[in-house]
């Protein structure tokens, strides 16, 4: 499916902060994008990756710029949206995974009755780095029953072999560095 290379204006939008969180990290800051009306407008069709309205019957986002991306590809695609979220931040019973970071380890939830058995998935994020949090989504959805169609970012980064982790899903990256 033909998709318009947003990479010059994720490029123009996103911006380098050197040394954040910790020395070393060279932090992708999206917040530019999001504050730019049609860039912003043109990353969430892109992450919608060709999946039409009707097709997929949830948007998975991750905490926590995922759901800032996630939830407008939801109501795009007439889904549902559904929050993975940092450990202890959900109420109701939840189902855990832990996975490594760039810059650390975390544990992410989602709600166990949050995906119905057999549900069409589009997992969205904003950055694909080391593929911990990406792997451990996967691992979310997979355990409550649903089928991932698609995994969405922003941007891919390359040097940390992510996608070697998310070999198994359709990853569709709107640009790579
Ligand atoms: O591929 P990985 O190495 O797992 O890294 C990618 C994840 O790291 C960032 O989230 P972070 O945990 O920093 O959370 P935030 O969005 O709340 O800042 C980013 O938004 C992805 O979710
Ligand atoms: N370098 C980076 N910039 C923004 N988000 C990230 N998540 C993991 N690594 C990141």
């Amino acid at each position: 499916m033909p998709h318009d290379d947003l990479t010059p204006l994720i490029e123009a939008h996103v911006r380098d902060i050197p040394d954040h969180p910790r020395p070393g990290v060279v932090f992708k800051d999206i917040t530019p994008l999001l504050a730019a009306p049609e860039a912003f407008s043109a990353v969430v069709e892109g992450l919608t990756a060709g999946h039409g309205p009707g097709t997929v019957d949830a948007v998975v986002g991750l905490e926590a710029r995922g759901f800032i991306l996630g939830a407008p590809v939801a109501l795009r695609l007439g889904a549902g949206f559904v929050p993975i979220r940092k450990a202890g931040k959900l109420p109701a019973r939840t189902l855990g995974e832990s996975y490594d970071l760039e810059y650390g380890s975390a544990t992410v939830e989602m709600h166990a009755d949050a995906i119905a058995p057999g549900s069409r998935v589009l997992i969205v994020d904003d950055v694909l780095a080391t593929g911990g949090t990406g792997r451990a989504a996967v691992r979310l959805v997979q355990r409550a029953g649903g089928t991932v169609v698609g995994f969405s970012v922003l941007m891919e980064l390359a040097f940390l072999s992510g996608r070697d982790k998310l070999s198994d899903v359709k990853l569709h990256a709107l640009t790579t560095v």
